[in-house]
């Protein structure tokens, strides 16, 4: 079995809904057991800003699934809970990002592991160390990594 991290965000419709029955998507798969689900966070919009907040969380897997039959599941998740592109960076019901899979790093324009973005998005690393405290990126520990970045605009949802 391999852990991974996944990275989900919704900002468009019942957001906490969509990112509930992605992970319970995730949970279902026989070859997926979710460990760990990080609080959900409401952040501000990064990048394209002209559109709604959004609720972010990050899960721990277990799993079997090679890198990209893992990467192949979260999208048939997102076009299950109606994903619609309409502005590549704009609104969307749902978003599940494969983020780590263990050690395995893959520059593959499909499938680029890590997240080639994840080290830089607070809304990614503060749900993510909430559950994994001994991640490190090039030998920074994700504690020092969070410490140089504006952790304003999010906000944890009790
Ligand atoms: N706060 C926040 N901003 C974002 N911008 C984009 S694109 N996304 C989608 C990330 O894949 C997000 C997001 O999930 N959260």
């Amino acid at each position: 079995m391999a852990k991974g991290y996944l990275g989900l965000g919704s900002n468009m419709g019942d957001k906490k809904e969509y990112l509930d029955q992605a992970i319970e998507q995730i949970n279902q798969h026989p070859s997926i057991t979710v460990k760990k689900v990080s609080s959900y966070y409401e952040t501000d919009p990064i990048g394209y800003t002209e559109q709604d907040v959004f609720l972010n969380v990050v899960v721990e897997i277990d799993t079997s699934l090679s890198p990209y039959e893992l990467l192949a599941y979260c999208n048939e998740i997102e076009e299950l809970l109606k994903r619609k592109r309409i502005i590549r960076w704009g609104p969307r019901t749902i978003d599940v990002d494969v983020l780590l899979y263990e050690n395995y790093t893959s520059d593959d324009e499909k499938l680029t592991v890590p997240h080639p973005r994840m080290w830089k998005r607070a809304f990614v690393m503060i749900p993510l160390y909430e559950i994994a405290k001994d991640i490190t990126n090039n030998g920074e520990h994700i504690g020092e990594i969070i410490k140089n970045l504006c952790k304003e605009g999010i906000r944890k949802v009790d």
